[in-house]
């Protein structure tokens, strides 16, 4: 006997809320996950439509209470039953309920609209507003005092939480807010702002030669029986957002639609400017700034066939059209188009699945791919495609790589070296512009020497240990611990801490080196309000400004002709993040920063100053060299048995009690042992994740290496199944995830 698992309304929030019903002997053959069936509901018996999203011969209740199902309404498929499919493919694939997997591929409609977001904020400093909450406090104003306490905390805080958290009345705040103490801003929700038939159409530009052959040999796999997804590989400014455009002309004109998933941070007004330019009433764009609401009204834009062409993050890739013909995913090594929630899906492989689905083409992009597609790519999975020279020939920067060691020695102290000072005041004579960044990315209080660049690495796994609030040194794939240490274990250097430096600083540094250069900052901090992103770069492209400094979002994908100079003032920060991936995303985010000089008609250059002038990431960025790059790090990984050469899957789990969490992790990981012990399965763990406790709740995680992805998938379905049975799990939260 077969059973369905079926839900009656896709359009409603509660998707959790599944019916089981028998399925016809004669349908068994024909029944599907994401068919349409008609089923009685209800004690009338009503017939309702139902959506099949789980299958099996397992009964919940008596065989006997369980109702058959009528017959299957849909003749052909709908789009809504290949997206239940999607789903019911990602629950099994990333370990979820069916319940997250329906929600993260069905534009479900919101009942509540979103609400704006109220933000009280501090106006003077933190030492003033200390004294004066001292002074309130003896005033017996508590409710103030302890408004401007939080505010000394958090600067930035939650209207909502301070009401609630904070029992904070209107009649409290008013008072502050009159004297000019605080204030209170509101964050409207963002939509980039776009008025139909408002940007002039233009024409795409031809095609150079190489982009040409690109398209072609593209052209040539679409034509095969089953075509592989393609990998562009282009250096940075090869025109492979050309190559894209022609490929999605050619698409439409056939009748289909198009999906392209760009990096959030690079959906800014210029990127879909372009489109509009391009495309006209044919593109929508999502970001994750609309509401849901709004997400809801674009998706169904698509579904009733309005557009053609859908630009978006992540979750564009979810778009319900009904004859999709391509998926292009840019920037694919963007670590963004993983989800860090369950499903924690990567956009990648779920676009190659519906693809597959639905007989349509994949077309990946990146100047420095990720090591999964890449290798994907030389074992001829995907169909690898080249561009190895910028357009028109324009030559890539220059870089020079400075040993901050030797700064040091030489008696400079400053954050910029000798060679980067030079260059800028260079840039400053003669009108053009530069760029700083730091990579702060990933960076979570490692410890380093300063004499000899070494950071504190763990014996066991080769990624740097994390300084915790007790001192202690922590790893945090395996949990390996170590005291705070005095000395540098290398060199005996007593120089050796965290490093502290951030953007803020530089900024300063330069208004005292250049007091007339015009600096603009660009940080987490400078851009949490509404606008103030897009405003930065526009002002920047105006040439409003000779220097823009700021963390990584500052490297991404930008196009500023005019700036010849790039600097990139601490390249080991993201060197040393606790994550065996630092390299990659070094040498990703050096290349790319790399990529953003010289793109107009002067030649550009770089400054990579470093700790580390030996290391692979840095020499092969400098030197614009992928493949070498790929070389050494999948040594590396086949070395160390990470992903791509092995198959990595983490349980993590979450808790307000902590003791029940280790508890529980130990008993999953004693679990995971004994079934892999046949597979010869590799557990590290557990051990507090990388951020062990969030708003008071612990985190902690085993990792599981296995070449093979099947075992992986069999050890997974069973740990589900023994979270589920054992009630010590209930108050876990039990993710998990794939890499
Ligand atoms: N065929 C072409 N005709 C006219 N201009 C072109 C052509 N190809 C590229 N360009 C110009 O060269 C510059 C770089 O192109 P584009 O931004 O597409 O490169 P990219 O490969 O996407 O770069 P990155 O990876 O650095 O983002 C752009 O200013 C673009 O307008
Ligand atoms: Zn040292
Ligand atoms: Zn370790």
């Amino acid at each position: 006997m077969m059973y369905a698992d079926i839900i009656v309304d896709i359009s409603h929030e509660k998707l959790d809320r599944s019916f089981q019903y028998r399925v016809p002997q004669e349908l068994e053959s024909q029944i599907h996950i994401g068919m349409v069936v008609s089923i009685p509901f209800g004690n009338g018996n009503h017939e309702r439509r139902g959506y099949v999203i789980g299958l099996s011969r397992e009964p919940k209740l008596a065989p006997v209470k369980i109702k058959p199902f009528k017959e299957i309404c849909s003749s052909e498929e709908t789009t809504e039953e290949k997206l239940i499919a999607l789903a019911a493919w990602m629950k099994e694939r990333y370990g979820s309920t069916m319940a997250q997997a329906l929600k993260t591929v069905l534009p479900v409609r919101e009942k509540v609209k979103s609400k704006e977001k109220r933000y009280v904020l501090l106006n003077i400093d933190r030492e003033e507003a200390l004294a004066l909450a001292q002074n309130l406090e003896k005033g017996r104003c508590k409710a103030r005092a302890r408004l401007l306490r939080a505010l000394c905390e958090e600067p930035k805080l939650d209207y909502t939480r301070a009401s609630k958290e904070l029992g904070m009345t209107a009649a409290v705040i008013a008072p502050l807010v009159e004297q000019g103490l605080v204030h209170i801003q509101q964050d409207e929700i963002y939509r980039i702002p776009i008025e139909e038939g408002s940007i002039p159409r233009e024409k795409l530009s031809s095609l150079t030669e190489a982009q040409q052959e690109v398209l072609c040999q593209i052209q040539e796999e679409w034509q095969k029986e089953t075509p592989r997804p393609v990998l562009i590989h282009g250096v940075t400014g090869s025109g492979k957002t050309q190559v894209y455009m022609k490929l999605i002309e050619q698409v439409v004109a056939q009748g289909k639609q198009v999906i392209v998933l760009i990096p959030e941070i690079s959906l800014t007004y210029q990127t879909v400017r372009r489109f509009y330019g391009w495309f006209g009433d044919k593109v929508s764009v999502l970001n994750s700034r609309l509401s849901m609401g709004e997400r809801y009204d674009q998706f169904r834009r698509a579904k009733r066939g309005e557009i053609q062409i859908m630009v978006g993050p992540r979750s564009a890739l979810f778009t319900p059209f009904s004859n999709l013909g391509l998926i292009i995913i840019d920037e694919e090594h963007e670590q963004t188009y993983k989800s860090e929630n369950s499903p924690r899906y990567h956009a990648r492989e779920v676009a190659v699945q519906r693809a597959a689905q639905e007989g349509a083409h994949v077309v990946l992009g990146s100047a420095t791919p990720s090591l999964e597609a890449y290798s994907r790519a030389v074992s001829g999975e995907y169909l690898l495609t080249k561009l190895t020279a910028r357009f028109e020939d324009r030559p890539l920067p220059e870089v020079s790589v400075v040993d901050l060691r030797e700064e040091l020695k030489a008696g400079n102290r400053s954050i910029l070296s000798r060679k980067l000072k030079g260059s800028l005041e260079k840039r400053l004579r003669n009108n053009e512009q530069s760029i700083l960044f730091l990579n702060r990315r990933g960076y979570a209080g490692f410890v380093s020497c300063r004499s000899c660049g070494e950071a504190l690495k763990c014996p066991h796994c080769d990624v740097a240990l994390t300084e915790h609030n007790n001192g202690k040194l922590v790893c945090h794939y395996c949990g390996y611990e170590r005291p705070r240490v005095e000395q540098c274990p290398s060199c005996g250097s007593p120089y050796i801490g965290g490093f502290k430096a951030g953007t803020q600083q530089i900024e300063q540094v330069l208004h005292k080196t250049f007091p007339k250069a015009r600096v603009l900052r660009m940080d987490y901090d400078t851009t949490r309000n509404k606008g103030s992103y897009e405003q930065i770069l526009s002002s920047f492209a105006a040439h409003e400004a000779d220097i823009l400094v700021g963390t990584q979002m500052i490297v991404k994908g930008h196009d500023f002709p005019d700036v010849t100079l790039v600097g990139a003032v601490a390249a080991d920060l993201s060197l040393n993040a606790a994550d065996y991936r630092c390299a990659e995303r070094t040498f990703q985010l050096l290349t790319q920063a790399v990529g953003r000089s010289g793109r107009g008609n002067k030649p550009g250059e770089a400054v990579i100053q470093t700790y580390h002038p030996e290391h692979y990431s840095i020499q092969t960025a400098a030197t614009q060299d992928y493949e070498a790059f790929y070389r050494e790090e999948m040594s590396y990984r086949l070395l160390m048995d990470y992903p791509p050469a092995a198959h990595m899957l983490s349980i993590l789990a979450a808790g307000e009690d902590e003791e029940l969490l280790s508890q529980g992790m130990d008993y999953l990981g004693r679990f995971v042992e004994r079934i892999g012990e046949k597979y010869h399965l590799h557990v590290i763990g557990p051990a507090y994740a990388s951020v062990g406790k969030i708003n008071d709740v612990y985190h902690k995680v085993i990792y599981l290496k296995h070449q093979e992805e099947r075992v992986l998938m069999d050890i997974k379905d069973k740990a589900e199944k023994y979270i589920e049975v054992n009630s010590g799990f209930r108050k876990l939260y039990i993710q998990f995830d794939y890499s």
